[in-house]
């Protein structure tokens, strides 16, 4: 067991007990001070003798308190500057807590920040000797496990580089690899999906899936929600340091995005706006509600949403066209459709009158944020413009099975077995 202001290696020396949660925090606080004006002469110091420094302090963390069964997948989420990194710092021993008590059962393995422990001027091969033995490896377990963590991290090219011209994506995958070849009850991993490409990430993946089926305990910071809903047991919210929800993963990652994204909804678009049409009809305003009509800035998958455009008309028009367009953060279509595509008429409009048309679909969207494009058109012009905003909306959707692709489809199986 370490408590409060144990080092990793200090850590990684305890033994693990059944007894009690893997991991306790309670009443946990840790505060910066930032010094307004700060001598770095001692002729500075010499020449304003009486000058006293003065302080901000920064409560970065701030009253914390939650337990981690042993077994538990547990993210730790929050925007950034919440805390996140300091807490799991204190966790790892790398900073004294100023109140409070912090307890690991068990040996700890730090996944923290890009080069902790690791020496820049020596070879990848001596770092991950080193590394190994002050995580808890004897030299012979070391030497054995040594060639697993150069393949998980594949740079079995670069053993003899110096880590100082290694790639910050190099130094992540080789600092990773051995955080998991250490055998250690409780892992902290810090953002490890932020810096790898999209291979590492899928191997990160599987890791994580591995270590979970093994009862590993795991703490999980991260800014990916649909990672902390497959993965993660429970998560623990933080904003300003504070913890503002700790709970079931789907719930705790929509109250992070109503953190996120709940402002962004009604947004006025500035300047730079995107908007095309001759604006002889303009659309006013759109969002996206819920079947009961309430506007919503999230949703879960699979539950029907609603994308609503309400425009207003400054001539005579004609069945206009109303055009949704839905893309994902990457800019990439994801659904788009118009009143056109039915061959209804909508009907005719004079000027001075409004209009409000909702689009119901059925929400297949996996876990991201979406943005509606909604527009207007004459009647069999084609790229007749009246108006149209790109990116007027804003929802951002939670839950379902992360697969990787952009959308779940309904499916089903059928298995035919040959003679
Ligand atoms: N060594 C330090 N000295 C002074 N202030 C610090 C130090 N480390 C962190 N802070 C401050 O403490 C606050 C919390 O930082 P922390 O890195 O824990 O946040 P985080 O939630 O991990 O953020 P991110 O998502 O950006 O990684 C921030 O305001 C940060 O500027």
């Amino acid at each position: 067991m370490t408590s409060l202001t144990s080092h990793p290696s200090a850590a990684a020396a305890a033994t693990a007990t059944s007894a009690g949660p893997a991991v306790s925090v309670r009443d946990v606080r840790k505060a910066f001070r930032l010094p307004h004006q700060q001598y770095s002469t001692l002729k500075e110091r010499v020449l304003h003798p009486f000058r006293t420094t003065t302080y901000d302090v920064l409560q970065a963390v701030d009253d914390v308190s939650f337990e981690v069964a042993e077994g538990e997948f547990f993210g730790i989420v929050g925007r950034n500057g919440s805390g996140k990194s300091t807490l799991l710092k204190c966790l790892a021993g790398i900073y004294d807590i100023d109140e409070g008590h912090l307890e690991v059962n068990g040996r700890l393995s730090p996944f923290i920040e890009l080069g902790v422990g690791f020496n820049m001027d020596l070879t990848a091969r001596d770092n991950v000797m080193i590394n190994a033995i002050m995580l808890g490896l004897t030299r012979q377990q070391a030497r054995e496990r040594f060639d697993d963590i150069i393949a998980f991290a594949e740079l079995e090219e670069f053993l003899d580089l110096k880590l100082k011209n290694y790639s910050s994506g190099m130094t992540v995958r080789l600092a990773f690899s051995v955080a998991i070849q250490v055998d250690a009850e409780v892992l902290l991993i810090d953002e490890v999906l932020a810096v790898g490409d999209a291979a590492f990430q899928q191997k990160c993946f599987a890791e994580f899936q591995r270590m979970k089926e093994a009862g590993r305990t795991i703490l999980f910071v991260t800014h990916d929600m649909s990672a902390v809903e497959r993965f993660c047991d429970r998560a623990v919210l933080l904003e300003k340091g504070r913890m503002i929800d700790l709970g079931e993963p789907a719930a705790i990652g929509r109250r992070y995005n109503e953190l996120n994204f709940g402002r962004t909804v009604h947004q006025l678009p500035g300047d730079d706006e995107e908007r095309f049409g001759d604006q002889e009809a303009q659309i006013v305003d759109a969002w996206f509600e819920s079947r009961d009509g309430e506007r919503i800035v999230e949703a879960a998958h699979g539950t029907p949403v609603r994308a609503v455009i309400e425009a207003r008309f400054h001539a005579d028009i004609d069945d206009p066209i109303f055009g949704f367009t839905l893309r994902n953060q990457v800019g990439t279509t994801i659904f788009a459709t118009t009143t056109d595509l039915t061959h209804e008429p909508t009907g005719s409009f004079r000027a001075g009158e409004t209009v409000v048309v909702r689009m119901e679909f059925q929400n297949m969207l996996v876990a991201s944020e979406y943005r509606l494009t909604p527009s207007i058109a004459r009647a069999g012009s084609g790229a007749d413009a009246l108006d149209l905003r790109a990116d007027l909306a804003t929802v951002v959707i939670h839950g379902g099975h992360f697969t990787g692709g952009v959308v779940n489809v309904p499916h089903e199986f059928t298995i035919e077995r040959g003679g």
